[in-house]
């Protein structure tokens, strides 16, 4: 379990470590988390998370100030945030779907299950993770894994889920197909 630096204007979830903000006096890190950017997350050794943050917050929680954190150019070669980390694996997750068959096998059907369900337990935001298995166990959200459109259209709910807790607009699903198969019927895809 990780911890998130209480904050009460942050839409993400609540700390489930008892007691907030905690003193890591024991850390081999010792960081205090007072003294960094309230909603900040720590990875489960209380280490700074780089892949559960913006690069903004990361670059405060170094010690810079905000303006210096928004000024310093971003480099294109570094470890991923959470922005560019969930970006590449929804473009993977949405882009398995749409290459998906049309009508999958036991077998096929069975590996995307086992594929998400791991996926929900290695991901390397371990908050964003924790609240996509919960999420997909629901019995109303369970996998669908039938064929490619059930596929895309389970995974598009489960990115609205997502977009809804940060207050982004919803994406229309029936336009998955669109966006991550097809190209746009504009053309601009071409
Ligand atoms: C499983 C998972 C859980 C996550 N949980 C969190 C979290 O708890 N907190 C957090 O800060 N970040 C989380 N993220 C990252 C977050 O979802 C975004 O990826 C990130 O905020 C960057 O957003 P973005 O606006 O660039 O677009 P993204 O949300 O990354 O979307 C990329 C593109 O996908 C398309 N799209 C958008 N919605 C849908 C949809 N419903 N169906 C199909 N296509 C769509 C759009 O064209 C969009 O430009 C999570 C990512 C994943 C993969």
């Amino acid at each position: 379990m990780g911890i998130v630096v209480e904050r009460v204007d942050n839409p993400r979830p609540p700390v489930s470590s008892e007691g907030t903000p905690k003193k890591l006096a024991d850390s081999k890190h010792r960081i205090d988390p007072t003294t960094l950017p309230k909603g900040y997350v720590l990875d489960k050794d209380g280490k700074p998370c780089r892949t559960c943050n913006s690069l903004l917050d990361f670059r405060k929680a170094k010690g810079m100030s905000a303006a210096a954190a928004a000024a310093k150019p971003v480099a294109t070669d570094c470890p991923p945030d959470v922005n560019e980390l969930g970006r590449s694996t929804w473009t993977f997750l949405h882009s398995v779907a749409a290459n998906y068959p049309e009508q999958a096998t036991p077998a096929q059907q069975g590996d995307m299950k086992s594929f998400l369900r791991i996926f929900g337990k290695i991901y390397p935001c371990w908050y964003c993770a924790e609240d996509f298995q919960k999420w997909a166990e629901d019995a109303e959200n369970k996998p669908k894994v039938t064929g490619r459109e059930e596929l895309g259209r389970w995974l598009c709910d489960a990115h609205n889920e997502v977009n809804r807790k940060l207050g982004k607009p919803e994406f229309d699903c029936n336009l998955w197909k669109e966006r991550w198969r097809d190209g746009w019927k504009d053309g601009r895809c071409e």
